[in-house]
Parts: C-alpha cells; structure tokens; sequence
C-alpha cells in the first residue's frame, strides 16, 4: 500500500460518522474534573547489552552488541483513565510496563524518569506505588476464592482486625463481581474450580486489598476468550473510573474495546509510535494517510501499519522506515506536545499532591510466616490424591523394607550387623529423596505414617525400646526437613548433594579414617555424619549378638558386641551422642537462614 508521509500536526478528522463519535467521546473525558492522580513517564529507555551469537559458536559468543529494547518512551496518564498499551510480539509492552513499575532487570541499563503527581520515584518506592497484575495466575488450587483473598488480605495489612479484613474482602469481591464463587475453589489443571475469567478476576482482586492508586496488568486477557477478555478490559475501565490509573498490555482486543480505552498506545521495536485517545488516533492516522478501512478492526490495522515484517530484508526496509515516519509524526504532532505540557504543568505544579502510596502497613515475618504455613497446609490438605499418594507411597516404602529384611536376626553369622547397617543406610539415604518429590507437604505426610507405622508395630524388628525409636525417627526426619524448607534446592543440585553427603559422611561406602583428609573435613559438614552416627549408636548400643558355629565366613565372629562395632566403624561415636543431636539439628536454622539469604540474593541478581 503506498502512503503519503504524514503531516506533523493532529488537525480535524475526514468527516465519518464513526470518528466523529470516537472524537465527542474523548472531548467529554477531556472535560471532566481535574484528575487526583497523574503518572507521567519521561524519556525511558532500557539498553541490554548481549551476546552475538550462542555459546558454541565460539567467534561471535565472544562479541557483545548493545540492544535498545525501549527508545526515550514518554506518555502521561491521569486518573480516571485506562491506557491499552497495543504492539505486535517482542515490541516492548512488557519491558516498558516493567520499567514504570520499577520491575526492570539488572541486566541492562535503564534511564528516564517515572513520576506520580510530578513527583519522581525512587526504584524503592515503585514497589510501594504499583501494583502489578502478571500475565500468569499464581493461585493455590484447593483455596476458595474468599480464602485465597483473606490470606492474602492478613499478608498484607497489618493493624486489621479480623472483622476489617473481612469487610475488606468482601468489598473487593463485590467490586470485581467475584461474591458470587466466594466459596467456589480457585481449581487447577486436573479438577475443575472457577472459570479462567473469574481466576483472573481473583488475581486482580489480590492487588486492589491493598487500594493502589496505579495498576498495572500485563496482557490480563491471554489465554481467554474474546468475549471474557472483553468483559475483563471493561472490568479493567470500571476501576480506572473509581479515581484510579490503570494500564495494560494488551493483545488482539476486539474492535468494541476501541472506544473503551481513555488513552491508546502502539509499540513497535522499542518505540512508542503513537499514544493518544482513540479519537485523535484514528485523525492521526488518516493524516499520515493510513485510514482504517471499514468493518475492520482498528487495534489491528493500526498495529499492522506500525510493525517491522522481518521475513525478508527489503520489507524489513520498507515497514522499518514506515514505521519510523510515523513515530516522527506523532513527536512533531500537537497530541506529543500536549502531553508533554501536561506533564510539564505536574512536575511544575506549586501544590504537589503527596505520591500515593499503598497501605503497606504487612505484619512482621513471623505473622507472614504463620500465615503462610497455615495458607499452605489448608491447600495441601485438601488435594486428597497428593495426600493419599503420599502416604502410600511413604507406606509401601515401608513395607517393602520389611518384607525386604522379614525380621532382623541376632546372629552375625547370619547377617544381624549386616542388615542393621543396611536399613539405617536406606533411612539415611532414600528419605531425602521422598522428602524431594513431595516437597513441602512431605513433614506431614511422614509424620502421619510415623503414627501409622508405630500404631501397627511396623518397626522392623529394629531395636523396640521406644526412647531408641524416638531418637530413630527424628533423626531420619531431619532430612526430610532440611529439604522441605527450601524447595528450590530439589531442582538444583539437591540429589547431587545428597549423594555425595552419602558418600563422604555416611562411612557406610568408606570408613572415614580411611578417606584423605580433605573428605575428612568435608564430612564435617554432612548432615549425613551426624545421622549416621546417631543411627548407628542408636540402635548398636548395648546389642549383643550371636555367632553359630556355622559360620562359613572368616572372621564374622570377631565383632559379636554392638559397642565393639561402633567403635570399629565410628570411634567415639558414643560419646559424641549428644553433640551430634545438636550438630545435626543446627542444621535446620543454618539451612533455613541460607535458603533466605539465598533467596534475597536471588532476588537482587535475578532479572526477570
Ligand atoms: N533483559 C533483557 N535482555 C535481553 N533482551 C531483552 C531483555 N528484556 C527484554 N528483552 C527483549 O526485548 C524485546 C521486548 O520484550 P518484551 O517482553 O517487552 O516484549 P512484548 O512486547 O511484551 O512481547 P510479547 O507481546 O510477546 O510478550 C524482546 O525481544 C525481548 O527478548
């Protein structure tokens, strides 16, 4: 389609019905009170600076280039209104999103300025200011609705009573027309709860708690349908309405969306290549000369005309160029200009109104922490499969040991010493890895079959003095634990460790005086040591065993004294008994205060 190149300024409209009535409605908003809440965004620009090629291509691997992922972007916003930010895929809708809510990455270099009521923010006030609606619901499926709203409600807000949270809850509810499934559960992949629409309504709703004055949601519609995503956008302009900024990213919206919007804004390769209401953007774009034709959907046409078609290099040429025209266009037009006054006029404003912050009043850590393990252990005792599998997997694990070993024997000669240190060995070894795969809800789910196991006399024919199968278990829960608090270590490396704790601490595979001195130390710090010890001492103090005569082993009777053996394998090991409770205990604090610290580091190098 060949197009004149347009003129810079925003003059009046061609005269159809349709932009007529797309233009009255944005001088009424025009006309409307004075906003008690402006977000101006000034000159951003985020640059990552990448490699040119893949690791195993050596040569380019080794070459960096700078990208420019979002080009001086600057667009003001009252309250009262909603912004639709639009562009095709890889634009920078979420980057930019990201940079106004202070999200960005440290990866790259970001410059501008981001205010509210002329007022700049600080990058560790923009946490404090927005809130941010991501693309993915993360809920817990067996919560209702109202649960999952209070929970996060008593995560947030400290100094409310119960009966103020309820009340709380139950406004935002109605607000996003959610009273409705207040007791229906959230749902998941394999059973069915609340629709995706009204999932995403919850996630909404989890922001509003905390009354934000800006809202930010990316792409909030994706993955639902076009009537849904249409009632979510209105939804999205009804809150705008009550006194707040709201602005989305947004794909595809349906051409009834287009008179929705207060403010359009088109992306494409990292420029804002237009932002304006819907009225001066269909002027706008007649002017450059490209109209929208009739019957089709001006979300797409206009994002059409302002995208970069990268399948072969002339249009590549071609569609970058147009699309830079037009982006000079709308910086020379008077809709730039009249933004930029506007923005202007706020940071220069004599009377500043204060930023509006939300109520960030959270309890402490261990009001959180407590309302997270109860939030946690509701939602886990409700999937009914997780829990029975659970237990049956932990019953079978059970079982199978003692169909394995029918019953311990007392004589060496016929494998007493031998199938002791083989169940202990299993106990050290196999638990961590069930305390892998059910992760967090495995203490409890252990502690049933704990129960469950002394309540049958499933205790192996192992030592029955119940003070030995108390200091048993708890020694065998600690891997459980450790595990448990930081599941992130289940993915990275956790089997590894595992292994080598195995290896290195056990003395099982080797003694330890045996090993070099370096695995020596190291097995200082295997909470497999501990255990292991503990076990060993636990069920070998004060055995005395047997030896037929029959015996075809040379030398099986030597050690036929539990004290013997555990001196033989693990000197001093029996007055160490204390310590390495308290040894191997120390390792949940130490373990947990790594797992925060690690999480906090994460959290300041992790981009995106
Ligand atoms: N930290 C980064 N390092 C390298 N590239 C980045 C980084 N952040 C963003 N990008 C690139 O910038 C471009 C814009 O990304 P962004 O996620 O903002 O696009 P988008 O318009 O939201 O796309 P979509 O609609 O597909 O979600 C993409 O090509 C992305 O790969």
């Amino acid at each position: 389609m060949s197009r004149s190149f347009c003129p810079p300024t925003a003059g009046p409209g061609n005269g159809r019905t349709v932009q007529e009535s797309f233009r009255s409605l944005s001088e009424k908003r025009e006309e409307q009170t004075a906003p008690s809440c402006s977000l101006g965004v000034s000159n951003v620009s985020y640059t990552v600076s990448e490699r040119a090629g893949p690791w195993w291509d050596v040569p380019s691997f080794r070459k960096r280039r700078t990208r420019l992922i979002l080009n001086e972007v600057s667009l003001h916003v009252n309250s009262g209104e909603i912004l639709g930010i639009l562009g095709n895929s890889g634009s920078g809708k979420t980057t930019l999103l990201d940079a106004i809510a202070g999200r960005i990455g440290r990866s790259g270099t970001l410059s501008g300025d981001v205010f509210i009521n002329g007022r700049r923010i600080k990058p560790e006030q923009s946490q404090d200011c927005f809130s941010y609606v991501l693309q993915s619901d993360n809920l817990l499926s067996y919560l209702t609705v109202e649960e999952t709203l209070t929970y996060t409600a008593q995560l947030a807000l400290r100094r409310h009573s119960a009966e103020a949270i309820k009340k709380k809850v139950s406004a935002v509810m109605a607000e996003l027309s959610l009273t409705h499934v207040g007791h229906s559960v959230i749902g998941g992949r394999i059973f069915p709860g609340i629709s995706g629409g009204e999932r995403r309504r919850v996630s909404i709703a989890s922001q509003l708690l905390q009354d934000p004055k800006v809202i930010l949601l990316d792409e909030p519609t994706t993955g639902l349908d076009s009537m849904t995503a249409n009632q979510i956008v209105v939804l999205l302009t009804e809150l705008a309405k009550r006194d707040r900024i709201v602005i989305v990213t947004i794909h595809q919206p349906r051409s009834e969306l287009f008179r929705v919007f207060s403010r359009i804004a088109i992306m494409s390769c990292g420029e804002l290549v237009f932002c304006g209401q819907p009225g001066e953007m269909v002027d706008f774009f007649s002017q450059c000369g490209y109209e929208c034709p009739e019957y089709c959907n001006p979300f797409d046409i206009y994002v059409d005309f302002t995208s970069v078609d990268t399948r072969t290099s002339e249009r590549e040429a071609a569609t970058f160029s147009r699309m830079h025209d037009i982006t000079s266009s709308y910086r020379a037009s008077d809709i730039y200009q009249s933004m930029l006054t506007k923005m202007e006029l706020s940071l220069h404003s004599s009377n500043k109104v204060a930023i509006p912050f939300k109520s960030k009043e959270s309890p402490s850590g261990l009001v959180k922490l407590g309302v997270l393990f109860r939030r946690t252990m509701r939602n886990l005792s409700r999937d009914r499969m997780g829990v029975l599998m659970r237990l049956s997997q932990n019953l079978i694990y059970g079982l199978f040991i003692v169909f394995f070993v029918v019953r311990l024997d007392d004589d060496v000669a016929k494998g007493a010493v031998q199938d002791r240190i083989g169940i202990i060995y299993q106990a050290v070894g196999a638990s961590p890895y069930t305390g892998m795969l059910n992760a967090v809800a495995l203490f409890t789910a252990l502690r049933a079959i704990g129960d469950q196991e002394s309540q049958d006399g499933l205790t192996v024919g192992m030592h029955p003095d119940s003070l030995r199968f108390l200091c048993f278990s708890a020694v065998v829960l600690v891997p459980h634990i450790i595990v448990v608090h930081n599941p992130n270590m289940v993915n990275s490396g956790v089997a590894l460790l595992n292994i080598a704790g195995i290896l290195v601490g056990s003395g099982f595979l080797r003694s330890t005086q045996q090993m070099p001195e370096v695995f020596q130390w190291l097995s200082y710090l295997t909470f497999q040591k501990y255990s292991c010890e503990l076990l060993i001492v636990t069920e070998f103090h004060g055995l005395n065993f047997t030896c037929s005569s029959s015996s075809i082993i040379p030398g099986a009777c030597v050690l036929a004294q539990g004290s013997e053996i555990i001196d033989q394998g693990y000197p001093g090991a029996q007055s160490r008994y204390v310590l390495d409770f308290l040894l191997l205990y120390s390792f949940l604090p130490a373990l947990l205060l790594l797992g925060v610290a690690s999480f906090k580091i994460r959290e300041r190098l992790v981009a995106r």
